[in-house]
């Protein structure tokens, strides 16, 4: 089948990754919907607080037509109680000019007469002269709301001056008007009383009256307010949404390895981001529009006086600038769920900002043109700045707005003081989108990606960046102990020197290593660096076309990591690998390798929101595949992996086993010629593993399969070599058979008994002289007794004794009461413990690294990681001259490290047996006598 290439794959793989971003944003509907629609409850929310501030200022006739004014008449004074924060207790008023009888008589007129409330004298104060009053007022503030101060200059006149507080303080967003509530009541009282004084008829009537305008509803006042109080805060809290979801998506892709497993597929990294950019543009017209169209229907002035195109842009360039810088920070979060916290800890920083651009900063002749260009490096600012201009334009009943043929005017009133106009916005914004879209481009090639792996600062000044070609530097490294390994190393090598490709040969890896960076970790008072891990060190090896070649080793022993550099997901650090003649290291050979290989990663990489027939054709399309083939491509993988009937159903809702036979299928797809299989029947049940072994024996054909497994059973099966790692070097290589019988501890003999009851009631005696044949012509004992069979482990060392061994047992069968007699090799699992065990014994010598065996006699003794027999010292005796040993079990626990799961009886330490590490002194510890154990080869 042709791959397609170029351009075409390109668009078909945009078209795919396009397709993906719709299916994930129509199935998390609410989120959508959130961003698209959030702005129609930001524009109700601004509603409704213009609605609240006309309600709160209720006394005002601002909003409404007034076409037949009250008028109000003689009002009379409130009382002091009625001040907004007047402090108690309080006066009614106060007056001067108290040593004039007339005046008095008059201030008590004004007190009696009061329309509906005549004042009481405790609620009055009197003063000689006006700078009594003030005296007074310094002393009591808040005291009262206003002062009258008369003067009687002669029988005919009675000047008089009022004083009122005017301080306008505000109570429940409602303004005291002073003049009208205190000022006029006082006022009318005086000349009231003033003139009754002055005719002397008490009952001379006074009738003040005075009434507003007759006019129309001031309506765009308190719209205009309510946009400029809240628009820039809610806009940007708006804009927020499309923010940290395209944040929260990215870095989910991220996180779940997803963007990983695609790039091992050869997806292109501008298909990528292009495919995001395109869905979020759609995202971001629809919800723009929908913003200002809302805006429209809720009749502001400010959607309707400004041009639909001049606000709708803003709104635009504004959301896709933040889709931009969404993009550049996905490259510094690992965890999707930081998304939401640094979305709120930009609003944050972007309503800082918005405070500091209302006071004119930097849009003024007193800042440097330097401090205008950072600050609109900031998208929230540079759209602050445009809103401001939009909303001035709007600020009265009587702005017009700014139209599209006005946006390069500018709306201050001389050039001087002319910074922005509308199009230096649109201009700053497209230039801020652009700016942070690269950057986020290059920030995602620089900063460590989910894998650790970053380019250098000047990657892209680099010739290989663009050649494909990189250096080809190999190690040099410990030579392997083993012979079989040796002479793997040693045919690489030569035929790497001569240059030979030999045609069977899919991989051939040549002095593979890696190692891992440091890393620096920020503590509350001190940084902790991290040493260089060397995860592979050297791997030489040729893995043949049509074969399986398992990979074992115990945890951290780097075969994912071999994998990954296989795959391009790690660059190696040096050596090489050639796979059906392209190199890794080079960047035109690793996109031809993504062709023709699946791989099967150690998780689960799939979208919870996708179902397996959408995966598989999203990846179809990746690879390459012609779209005529797809479907039914992956309609047969399905089939093979039996998830026809699941093929429409999400992966979320999929088991453990389902998920992994998913992405085996994955692996399988576009048929390529090399599948890598890391550890792909994890978390299956028995039946479902047999299957997926059916399926990996039958891909067999024709391609290469390297697979990794924990499963020894796995490996025995499927392995037509097997190479087993450790602690990062291969430690053994060769078929399952060489293994054991190279590695195994011998000869399995499993002796079954005839079921005889009268026989078996005294199976116990019966079985000894079973018992004691085996110990007088192997020296053995059984290893495992139950009541229908046993089982004896034989060292290699007795191979030449066992025909005629087994021929003398088979004869005697009757007498020993057996039904069958069982020989084979040692199990595969005690090969791979006994390298595993034979690595970290090495490593904790090299490291010197001890751990403490409790034996059952009471005593602790040190031992060396892995150690199998270990001699105790202070033992020896006559009888024992070469001391007592015990045989150590060894297990893996969780994090793949090997600790004592027990040890055999005491034994003796046979004669002629070599000691292979010899402690160095004894210590003491806690009080407790601890001394370090002697490790015995008797394995040897
Ligand atoms: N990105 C990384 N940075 C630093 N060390 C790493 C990194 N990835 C892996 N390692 C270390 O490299 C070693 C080899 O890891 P690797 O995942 O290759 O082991 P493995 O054989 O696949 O183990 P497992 O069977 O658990 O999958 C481990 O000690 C691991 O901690």
């Amino acid at each position: 089948m042709t791959l397609r290439e170029g351009l075409p794959l390109l668009y078909q793989q945009f078209t795919a990754l396009f397709r993906k971003n719709l299916l994930l944003s129509w199935r998390n509907k609410r989120a959508t919907c959130l961003h698209l629609f959030s702005s129609f409850f930001f524009i109700l929310l601004i509603f409704c607080i213009q609605e609240a501030m006309k309600a709160s200022d209720i006394t005002s006739t601002a909003h409404i037509n007034v076409t037949d004014p009250k008028a109000l008449v003689s009002p009379p004074i409130p009382p002091c109680e009625d001040k907004f924060f007047a402090k108690l207790p309080c006066y009614d008023f106060v007056w001067s000019g108290n040593q004039s009888r007339r005046v008095t008589d008059i201030v008590s007129a004004i007190m009696g007469n009061n329309p509906g409330r005549p004042i009481p004298s405790n609620k009055v104060q009197s003063f000689k002269g006006p700078e009594e009053v003030d005296a007074w007022f310094m002393s009591h503030p808040l005291q009262v709301p206003g002062a009258l101060h008369f003067v009687e200059r002669n029988a005919t006149v009675i000047s008089y001056g009022v004083q009122t507080n005017s301080s306008s303080e505000k109570i429940r967003g409602r303004v005291e008007d002073s003049t009208f509530k205190f000022l006029v009541p006082l006022q009318i009282a005086a000349e009231r009383e003033i003139a009754r004084s002055l005719i002397g008829d008490p009952n001379f009537g006074w009738d003040f009256g005075f009434k507003e305008f007759a006019r129309p509803a001031i309506g765009g006042r308190a719209t205009i307010s309510a946009l400029n109080l809240m628009g820039p805060v809610f806009f940007l809290a708006f804009s927020m949404f499309g923010f940290v979801l395209q944040l929260s998506s990215l870095v989910t892709e991220k996180e779940l390895k997803l963007r990983q497993a695609m790039t091992m597929m050869g997806v292109f990294d501008t298909a990528y981001w292009l495919s995001w950019l395109l869905w979020e543009a759609i995202l971001t017209v629809i919800s723009s529009l929908s913003l200002v169209l809302f805006g429209m229907m809720f009749q502001f002035h400010f959607f309707l006086n400004n041009s639909f195109v001049v606000v709708f842009l803003l709104f635009l360039l504004f959301q896709l600038n933040m889709i931009s810088l969404a993009f550049v920070l996905s490259a510094f979060i690992s965890i999707s769920s930081s998304a939401t916290t640094v979305g709120f800890l930009v609003f944050l920083i972007s309503f800082i900002t918005l405070m500091v651009s209302s006071t004119d900063f930097p849009y003024s002749s007193t800042y440097s043109i330097y401090s205008r260009v950072i600050w609109s490096f900031f998208p929230p600012n540079t759209f602050s700045a445009g809103l401001q201009l939009l909303l001035e334009a709007t600020s009265n009943h009587q702005g017009s707005g700014i139209n599209w043929s006005k946006t390069t005017v500018c709306a201050a009133m001389d050039d001087a003081t002319c910074f922005l106009t509308m199009n230096n916005i649109y201009i700053w914004l497209v230039g801020t989108f652009l700016f942070w879209f690269v950057l986020a481009i290059y920030f995602d090639n620089i900063i460590p990606n989910e894998s650790g792996v970053r380019k250098s600062i000047f990657y892209f000044l680099k010739p290989s960046y663009w050649t494909g070609k990189e250096g080809n530097n190999v190690e040099e490294h410990i030579a392997p102990e083993d012979k079989d390994v040796l002479q793997e190393e040693i045919v690489v090598k030569q035929q790497a020197m001569d240059g030979i490709v030999d045609p069977d040969i899919a991989v051939q890896i040549r002095g593979l290593a890696k190692t891992y960076p440091g890393t620096t970790k920020l503590g509350c008072c001190k940084c902790k660096k991290t040493s260089p891990f060397q995860a592979v060190k050297g791997l030489w090896m040729n893995i043949a076309k049509d074969q399986l070649f398992c990979l074992l080793g115990p945890n951290g022993a780097g075969k994912t990591t071999t994998i990954s550099c296989l795959t391009g997901i790690n660059p190696v650090t040096s050596g090489d690998a050639i796979i059906y003649g392209h190199s890794i290291r080079s960047s035109v050979g690793m996109s031809n390798i993504r062709k023709m290989i699946g791989v099967c990663p150690q998780f689960d990489i799939l979208w919870d929101a996708l179902s397996s027939e959408e995966h598989l054709h999203l990846f179809a399309s990746i690879k390459g595949l012609p779209p005529s083939s797809i479907k039914s491509i992956a309609e047969e993988l399905l089939a093979d992996v039996k998830l026809t009937g699941a093929a429409k159903i999400r992966a979320g809702s999929y088991s453990g086993g389902m998920k992994r036979r998913l992405s085996v299928a994955i692996a399988l797809i576009g048929d390529p010629k090399l599948v890598f299989l890391d550890e792909p029947t994890t978390g299956m049940d028995p039946i479902t593993r047999r299957h997926v072994w059916d399926i990996i024996q039958e891909s067999k054909k024709g391609r290469a399969i390297i697979l990794t497994t924990h499963s020894m059973e796995e490996a025995d099966i499927l392995g037509d070599r097997i190479g087993i790692m450790a602690k990062g070097r291969l430690r053994c290589i060769g078929t399952s058979i060489r293994l054991k019988s190279r590695f195994g501890t011998g000869f399995v003999a499993t002796v079954s008994f005839v079921e005889n009851k009268n026989k078996y009631e005294g199976a116990g005696s019966s079985r000894e002289p079973l018992k004691r044949f085996f110990k007088e012509h192997l020296k053995v004992e059984p290893t495992e007794e139950r009541k229908a069979f046993m089982t004896f482990v034989i060292p290699h060392d007795k191979e030449k004794l066992l025909a005629r061994f087994f021929g003398e047992l088979q004869d005697r069968e009757s007498e020993f009461g057996i039904s069958d007699i069982q020989l084979g090799l040692a199990t595969l699992e005690e090969v791979f413990l006994n390298i595993a065990r034979r690595a970290e014994l090495e490593s904790a010598t090299a490291q010197g690294t001890m751990v403490t065996l409790e034996l059952e006699s009471g005593i602790s003794v040190e031992i060396p990681v892995g150690a199998r027999f270990v001699g105790i010292p202070g033992t020896e005796n006559a009888e024992n001259p070469r001391g007592i040993m015990v045989e150590v079990y060894w297990q893996q626990d969780g994090s793949g490290s090997m600790c004592i799961s027990g040890h055999s009886p005491e034994m003796r330490v046979p004669q002629n047996v070599p000691v292979i590490y010899e402690p160095s002194s004894q210590v003491l510890g806690h009080g407790q006598r601890r001394v370090r154990g002697t490790v015995i080869d008797y394995d040897s």
